[in-house]
């Protein structure tokens, strides 16, 4: 029973990048826009404009539920969540502005030939 838990615990190589990639983009959105899901209550109407939302905390659980095979998987819900809140948001909010930004960040880190500027405290 126990080798079993010990399996279980055990991450994939995969999985450790990608929770250390989500903590770093994390740590990018400091008003916390980006951890939770947007429900209409906080954006009138945005589940009939974005028809696939996506936010770090559901990435967090896509990432424990083992559902990216690739980092790009990964990359593609990071833009999907920033692209989301530049399409749903006016150019002149501060969520459009944001996410903007986040997105560049995010683009800059994402690069494999840039992989190494994040991982460098894991090596
Ligand atoms: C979870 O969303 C929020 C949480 C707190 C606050 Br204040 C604003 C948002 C939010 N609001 C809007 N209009 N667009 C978004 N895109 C991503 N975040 C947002």
């Amino acid at each position: 029973r126990s080798c079993v838990l010990k399996l279980k615990q055990q991450k994939s190589p995969l999985n450790k990048l990608l929770e250390h990639l989500l903590r770093f983009l994390e740590k990018r959105d400091p008003h916390q826009f980006f951890a939770w899901p947007v429900t209409d209550d906080i954006a009138p109407n945005y589940s009939a404009i974005i028809s696939k939302p996506m936010d770090f905390s559901t990435m967090r659980q896509k990432i424990d539920a083992h559902e990216y095979g690739t980092l790009t998987e990964f990359s593609d819900d990071f833009k999907l969540m920033c692209e989301n809140a530049i399409k749903y948001n006016h150019v002149d909010t501060v969520y459009n502005k944001a996410a903007k930004k986040l997105l560049q960040v995010g683009m800059k880190h994402l690069q494999p030939e840039n992989m190494m500027r994040s991982l460098k405290p894991l090596s």
